[in-house]
C-alpha cells in the first residue's frame, strides 16, 4: 500500500498566525497529538481523521489555486510520513509551513520548510515536554511562538528570549495570547514596557470569523 497519513481536515482559508498571517493558505490538519495543552482549540484533531495517501492529499491541494500550504494538527511530527509529505510538496513548488509543538526533533523536516515552533509555557501544563535542543536546530527562516496565559508565562518566555535570543540569528519570535485568557492590550503593554524585540501575534481567523468556527 502507498504511504498514508491520517488526516483530520483539509481546508482553504486565510492564514491566521505567524508572520504569514493574512495570506491565503491551504491547511492540512493531521490527526493525533502527544500533548494535551490546557487551552487547546483543536481537540477534535486528537482522534478524528481518515487515512489518505500522499497522492490523495496532493490531489485535494490542487483543487485550490494557492501555492502556500500549512501542515498542522494535532501534532504533525507524530506521523512518520510527515517529512515525506513536506518534501513532496516542496518538490512540487509549494511554500510549506509546518506548525509544531516543539516536543519532537524538528531536524527530521526538510530545512526548506518554514517551521513554526511553539515553546510550551507553564500554563499549558506541558512545559516539561519542550525539546530545548530544537532551539539550536532552527534557521533564521523559522519562527518560535510562545502562547501565553498569564504574567508568569510572559516572564518565563521573557527569560528564555533574553537567554537564547542573540543565538537565534534572526529567527522570528512570536508572542501570542491564549484566546479569552489574556487580552492583547495587556500583552502589548508588557512587550512595550520591556522593549522586547518580538512580534505580537493575534489569531486573525478568530477575528474574521466566529472563534468557534471549524475549518477556517
Ligand atoms: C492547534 S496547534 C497545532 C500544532 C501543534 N500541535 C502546536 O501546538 O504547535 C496550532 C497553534 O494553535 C495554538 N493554540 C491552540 N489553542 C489556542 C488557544 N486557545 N489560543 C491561542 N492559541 C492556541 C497552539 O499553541 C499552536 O501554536
Ligand atoms: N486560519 C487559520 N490559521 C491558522 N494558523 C495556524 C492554525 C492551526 O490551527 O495550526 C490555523 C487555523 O486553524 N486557521
Ligand atoms: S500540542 Fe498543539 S494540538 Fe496538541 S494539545 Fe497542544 S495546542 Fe493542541
Ligand atoms: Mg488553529
Amino acid at each position: 500500500m502507498n504511504m498514508a497519513l491520517v488526516v483530520n481536515e483539509i481546508f482553504y482559508s486565510i492564514q491566521g498566525e505567524s508572520t504569514y498571517a493574512g495570506l491565503p493558505c491551504i491547511f492540512v490538519r493531521l490527526t493525533g497529538c502527544n500533548l494535551r495543552c490546557t487551552y487547546c482549540d483543536t481537540r477534535y484533531a486528537f482522534d478524528q481523521g481518515r487515512p489518505m495517501t500522499l497522492e490523495q492529499i496532493e490531489h485535494q491541494l490542487r483543487l485550490h489555486r494557492c501555492s502556500l500550504v500549512e501542515i498542522t494538527g494535532g501534532e504533525p511530527l507524530l506521523q512518520e510520513e510527515t517529512p515525506e509529505l513536506v518534501r513532496r510538496l516542496l518538490d512540487c513548488g509549494y511554500r510549506v509551513l509546518l506548525e509544531t509543538n516543539g516536543s519532537l526533533d524538528i531536524s527530521q523536516v526538510d530545512s526548506r520548510c518554514i517551521r513554526i515552533m511553539d515553546l510550551k509555557c507553564p500554563s499549558s501544563g506541558e512545559v516539561e515536554q519542550n525539546d530545548l535542543e530544537n532551539l539550536h536546530r532552527l534557521t533564521p527562516a523559522d519562527e518560535i511562538k510562545f502562547v501565553l496565559g498569564d504574567r508568569h508565562d510572559y516572564e518565563w518566555a521573557r527569560e528564555i528570549i533574553r537567554r537564547v535570543g542573540p543565538a537565534l540569528r534572526g529567527t522570528t519570535i512570536l508572542l501570542s495570547a491564549i484566546a479569552n485568557k489574556l487580552d492583547h492590550a495587556t500583552l502589548a503593554r508588557w512587550i512595550l514596557e520591556d522593549s522586547l524585540e518580538v512580534r505580537l501575534q493575534a489569531q486573525l481567523h478568530k477575528i474574521i470569523w466566529d472563534p468557534n468556527t471549524r475549518g477556517v
